[in-house]
């Protein structure tokens, strides 16, 4: 018997996962799964569902059917709160800290990467310099970049990643790509919605089609 016989659970699978709100659709219902190691781009039109689908991922939201299972277990608020990171549209940052207290506040909430310092989560997302700048004094991008340094800090293997590219600068779509593949490169894995695949990640990428409510939702591996 050798460990081909009995492969990992994806980190993320769902089954049958559907959303409706006031009995009206929103999407479903979805099959798909992600390895470490991998990405899942989930594209679709606005409106398509792609961050509601991130929220109930993320358990902001309750699917009307269907499962999630994280590392081949349901996914029970524990577990998703040690697996999950989730970067949303909105910041999620105290206004009136400083950027590197905004970091140190929000470790504390939800747990660090071992052997990884806020000073340098700042200079990799490119704010060397702002440690001291108040969360509202910062820019869109620099609001987007604060939040991505926090992601970067997480322990969490699983990134829940909704349109991490808005608000950012040529340089900045090039950051996110890196940590998306250093992530998968250390065992992790993520989901990125977009609008298209301009700004892919070039990593191993599954992708979710997904489409207005009573449209079938498609998987593949993307090119
Ligand atoms: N809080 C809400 N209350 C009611 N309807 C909502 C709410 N949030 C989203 N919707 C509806 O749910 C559907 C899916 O929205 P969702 O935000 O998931 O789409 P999306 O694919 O992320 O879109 P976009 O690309 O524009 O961000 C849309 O029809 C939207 O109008």
């Amino acid at each position: 018997m050798t460990a081909a016989d009995h492969p990992p659970p994806p980190l993320l699978q769902a089954c049958g996962l559907s959303f409706s709100r006031n009995d009206e659709p929103v999407f479903g219902p979805l099959d798909f799964s992600v390895d470490a190691g991998e990405a899942l781009l989930v594209q679709g039109g606005n409106g398509a569902g792609k961050t509601t689908l991130l929220r109930v991922l993320a358990g902001l939201l309750r699917a009307d059917r269907g499962s999630v299972d994280i590392d081949g277990e349901p996914a029970q608020p524990a577990r998703r709160a040690r697996a999950i990171a989730y970067l949303g549209h909105l910041p999620g940052l105290k206004a009136d800290l400083g950027a590197m207290e905004n970091l140190e506040f929000l470790c504390g909430l939800h747990g660090r990467r071992r052997a990884q310092l806020s000073d340098q989560a700042l200079a990799i997302v490119g704010l060397a310099g702002y440690e001291d700048a108040l969360a509202r004094q910062l820019s869109a991008g620099q609001k987007k970049r604060l939040t991505l340094a926090r992601l970067w800090l997480s322990p969490a293997p699983l990134w829940l990643l909704d349109e991490p590219y808005a608000n950012l600068d040529l340089d900045g779509i090039e950051l996110v790509n890196r940590m998306v593949q250093a992530h998968l490169r250390a065992g992790g894995a993520a989901l990125v919605t977009t609008h298209g695949a301009y700004a892919a990640p070039p990593v191993r990428t599954r992708l979710l089609v997904m489409e207005r409510p009573g449209t079938a939702a498609a998987t593949g591996a993307a090119a």
